[in-house]
């Protein structure tokens, strides 16, 4: 009888972790035990940051600290600046991310220790350096000046400062603010177990979040944002009705991005507050994007029985804020990153070897090794059938 593991690990519960709390059936989404929707309404980037480093919420005086560490710790070696000067302007930014995350180990002064204390200053750089990376990176390929970090501003803040060359508005701020609030752990998502896996040989904190970053970027997790505002670029282009597009897509079997959770059966409490933001973001701009979207979502919902995920309404929401398409993902690993630091000092902290067991279904053992002047490619067994 087989003792594997569901197919994609469902409901596999793979390690203990203190960091993220969630009921799937309930639609709670917890850091530290703490409401997500307390938080998005009360907190920070920076406080919740702490929270998920340090496992409870700070004093005052510890958050200005943290504040001003995270500030400081706005610098780029000289090196890959130049390396981001230099790579092809068509690159997209979530790979330019990825490698330019692998480059920054080789200059971390702390790059091999898996010490708890490292891998906080490591955390610390990370954290600054992956949104100045986007921003710089997006300023390059359109041919535009590099701007200095601010260390006045908050980390949203200061992100799009170093974006648009201009100070943001107070509520472009607060909308990024409550977004990177939102996106910033949960639980052992694809991304964050690939970097527990990584952490878990003890390899260092860069290594792992590259490993999350390139997960990260795949359309069935962060890169689904992206697809959701192309499909809807798509459908405003061709002027079409967006239920009957999305009809047609459903009748195709072809999957809505934004849709579908493989925890959540109820709704995604992040998609309750971006919905929102959508909405609002929309009255005082451009309400088309936030009106499709209800459409789809509506059907989705009546058609599908599938609730919207933390991707769909970020979509519409980072367009009306007049953020690039390709900028979606990274958005995500701004913020995912302080998730992404708080699981690998966790599994440093704790350390055991992640290595589970493959459910094998190839030939026989010990299967015959045929002299090369018998073999046909008629007897391969693979590639294995579509169906299979
Ligand atoms: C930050 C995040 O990572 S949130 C998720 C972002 N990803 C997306 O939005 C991509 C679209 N969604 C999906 O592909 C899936 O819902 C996932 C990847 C999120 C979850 O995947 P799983 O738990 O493996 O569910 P799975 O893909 O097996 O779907 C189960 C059933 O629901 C259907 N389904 C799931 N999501 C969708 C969707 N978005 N559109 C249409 N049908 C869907 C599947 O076709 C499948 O139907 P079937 O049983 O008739 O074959
Ligand atoms: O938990 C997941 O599988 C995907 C997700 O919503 C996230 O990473 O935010």
């Amino acid at each position: 009888m087989s003792t594997a593991a569901p197919k994609g690990l469902q409901d596999v519960v793979a390690n203990e972790s203190s960091i993220c709390f969630i009921d799937g059936d309930k639609g709670i989404l917890s850091y530290r035990g703490i409401d997500i929707h307390e938080l998005a309404e009360k907190s920070s980037f920076e406080e919740i940051t702490y929270l998920l480093w340090n496992g409870a919420l700070p004093t005052a005086a510890e958050l200005n600290d943290f504040s001003h560490q995270l500030a400081a710790a706005r610098q780029i070696p000289d090196d890959v600046i130049a390396f981001l000067r230099n790579v092809p302007k068509t690159a997209s930014p979530m790979e330019v991310l990825r490698t330019t995350v692998s480059l920054l180990s080789i200059y971390d002064a702390d790059e091999k220790s898996t010490l708890h204390t490292a891998n906080i200053r490591k955390s610390f750089r990370l954290t600054a350096q992956i949104a100045m990376i986007v921003a710089i990176f997006d300023r390059i390929r359109k041919g535009k000046e590099i701007v200095k970090p601010d260390t006045s501003l908050s980390h949203a803040a200061n992100f799009l400062w170093m974006l648009n060359g201009e100070k943001p508005s107070e509520t472009a701020t607060k909308a990024l603010d409550v977004a990177l609030i939102l996106h910033a752990d949960h639980e052992l998502n694809a991304s964050t177990f690939a970097a527990r896996v990584i952490a878990a040989t003890l390899s260092d904190l860069h290594s792992a979040i590259t490993g999350a970053i390139g997960a990260l970027k795949g359309p069935l997790h962060g890169g689904a944002n992206e697809a959701v505002m192309h499909l809807l670029y798509d459908i405003d282009k061709a002027g079409e009705d967006p239920v009957e597009h999305v009809r047609k897509m459903l009748a195709n079997k072809e999957k809505i991005s934004g849709f579908g959770h493989r925890v959540y059966t109820t709704e995604d409490p992040r998609a309750t507050h971006l919905r929102k933001m959508s909405e609002d973001l929309g009255k005082d701009a451009n309400p088309k994007w936030y009106t499709m979207s209800r459409q789809i979502e509506l059907f989705v919902k009546e058609e599908k029985k599938l609730n919207a995920n933390v991707d769909f309404y970020s979509a519409s929401t980072y367009t009306t804020l007049g953020i690039d398409i390709d900028l979606f993902t990274p958005i995500f690993a701004i913020s995912r990153i302080s998730g992404w630091c708080a699981h690998v000092i966790e599994q440093h902290d704790d350390n055991r070897l992640i290595r589970p067991r493959a459910d094998y279904t190839g030939p026989a053992w010990p299967a015959p090794y045929v002299p090369m002047e018998q073999r046909s490619s008629q007897t391969k067994p693979y590639p294995p059938k579509p169906s299979a």
